[in-house]
């Protein structure tokens, strides 16, 4: 599993690595501008012209190396240099010597940085990485306020957005990035959605120091990628029959918003459940048989929304309950919920208005244990644990509530972080802007009840869904974009068990 060490840890990281590999320090920044290279190379073509800004830390230390890398292999480089040169690192100053004669490279005054104009199809961002430690001023401010407004130009940060502390909110002002390259693992702060406009999109190389190493430095913390879910899978064999992949029960849906625990269902049987059911109040009924033929439907006596009278007894036939999606909030589903979590102990998923409802009955909380994944968005957690200023404090209040309740909390979001009751904390790698789309959510706890209900430990089940939740709005949205809506996420997952080699 991959580590997310905070960056204050990282200088030691550094030290310790360089000590035990008997490797130089500047071996190891030569690594990182070598897997730099390697990603840059895929995606940018030797006749764009790139345009290199470097400070005098480490992180410009990797832009003059990554310059001095990419004019070898033929791209049309200039190099800016902005910051104190004096003051500079000494493997920025080695790089800095190690630059070939013939490539341009220009000490930028506050006179150049006000007037110059860039001719530059691609800026890579080294002036600061993750040894900033206040917010931009003077020169630098200057220097990325111009670089920000350049249109039409792609605009890569090395490491992190100059200006974005590595485990702290932003603030003042940071470069904004279309990718960050960042090294080894994603920086803590690259998780925050109040970041997004400054990371966007992440990409993590691997610089040579192994799992094994960084798991010394351990904060509990992981990015969630295929190599962690794999493994995590179970695998039926040819004798395997419909009861081995679990009966699953999908509870919820009223008047007016039947299609959440639609889409939940089908997105059990997608994610390979061999029953799934719904359990929806007596105007689901029809619409249930009709849009999901292979469900099947258990009814409420109550019309419009889920009431305490429903196949109580029906409850223990089922491996996972999945409960919440268009449940709604009224009394009868309150009545509902209560006596739902009375009677069935067996693994569960909590969405939706079941979250709602536990936001509003706080005694409710009593009857969560580790059987239970919560999977709130961001606005249903804080209607659980109350307003939160950034999302450092939600992801630190995801954990408390965890820890409390010994329950799983699934903090949804563009990096869902999965919070243990152990102390862990994992951020997903896949999804996209696309699958903030109405429904995505419902999908989602039908793929992780029905991990459950196919024998899933909670922990995997979880692991599992998230992940391949992500991975299959991927799929979903190559074509369709923002067109992507959540029933295409349903159909992408059959063809996520192929990207993850699973049958
Ligand atoms: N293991 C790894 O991940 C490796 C990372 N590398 C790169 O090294 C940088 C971190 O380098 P460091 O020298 O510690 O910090 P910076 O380059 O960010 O610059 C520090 C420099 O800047 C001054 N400073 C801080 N804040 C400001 C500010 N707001 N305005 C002006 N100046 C500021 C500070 O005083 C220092 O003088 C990491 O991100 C990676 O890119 C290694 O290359 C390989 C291993
Ligand atoms: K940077």
């Amino acid at each position: 599993m991959l580590e997310i060490i905070s960056g204050s840890s990282v200088k030691k990281l550094d030290a310790d690595f360089i000590a035990d590999r008997g490797i130089s320090s500047h071996r190891l920044m030569e690594n990182a501008a070598q897997a730099f290279c390697g990603w840059f190379e895929k995606k940018y073509h030797r006749n764009d012209k790139v345009g290199i800004f470097c400070g005098h830390g480490n992180n410009g230390g990797d832009g003059l190396a990554i310059g001095r890398l990419l004019w070898r292999k033929g791209y049309d480089i200039i190099v800016f240099l902005v910051g104190d040169f004096d003051r500079a690192s000494a493997d920025c100053r080695l790089n800095r010597e190690l630059l070939p004669d013939k490539l341009p490279a220009i000490t930028m005054n506050d006179e150049d940085i006000k007037h110059m104009e860039f001719d530059l199809n691609v800026v890579i961002d080294a002036v600061l990485g993750i040894g900033v430690n206040r917010p931009l001023e003077g020169n630098i401010l200057h220097m990325i306020t111009k670089l920000n407004g350049l249109s039409e130009v792609s605009k890569v940060a090395v490491d992190i957005p100059t200006g974005l502390p590595s485990d702290e909110c932003l603030k003042g002002e940071a470069f904004r990035a279309d990718v960050t390259v960042s090294f080894q693992f994603p920086k803590f702060s690259l998780m925050f959605p109040e970041h997004a406009a400054f990371v966007g999109k992440l990409h993590v190389v691997n610089i040579g120091i192994d799992r094994n190493f960084l798991s010394q430095f351990s904060e509990n913390k992981f990015y969630l990628q295929k190599k962690d879910v794999v493994d995590r899978h179970i695998s039926f064999s040819r004798f395997s029959h419909k009861g081995d992949f679990g009966r699953v029960l999908l509870a919820g849906g009223s008047y007016g918003s039947m299609g959440a625990i639609k889409m939940s269902a089908e997105a059990a049987l997608r994610t390979g459940s061999g029953l799934a059911a719904c359990l929806v109040p007596q105007c689901g009924v029809n619409i249930i048989q009709i849009a999901l033929p292979e469900a099947q439907v258990l009814s409420a006596e109550s019309e419009n929304n889920l009431g305490k009278s429903y196949p109580q007894d029906s409850l223990k036939r089922f491996d996972a309950i999945g409960v919440g999606p268009g449940m709604g909030t009224n009394s009868d589903a309150v009545s509902f919920l209560k006596d739902f979590f009375t009677r069935y102990h067996g693994p569960k998923v909590i969405d939706a208005d079941a979250i709602n409802i536990l936001a509003k009955e706080k005694e409710l909380l009593n009857e969560l244990d580790e059987n239970c994944v919560l999977t709130p968005h961001l606005k249903e957690f804080e209607r659980l644990v109350g307003a939160c200023t950034n999302h450092k404090e939600r992801l630190s209040k995801s954990m408390v509530f965890s820890k409390k309740y010994r329950c799983i909390v699934v903090l949804k979001g563009a990096h869902t972080c999965i919070s243990f009751p152990d102390g862990r904390q994992f951020f997903n790698s896949t999804g996209n802007k696309h699958m903030a789309t109405g429904g995505a959510g419902d999908v989602l706890t039908g793929m992780i009840t029905s991990f459950l209900g196919q024998g899933y430990s909670v922990e995997n089940a979880t692991l599992c869904g998230v992940y391949q939740h992500g991975l299959a709005g991927e799929i979903a949205s190559v074509y369709k974009k923002r067109g992507t809506i959540a029933t295409d996420i349903v159909r992408a997952i059959p063809k996520s068990y192929l990207v993850l080699k699973i049958d």
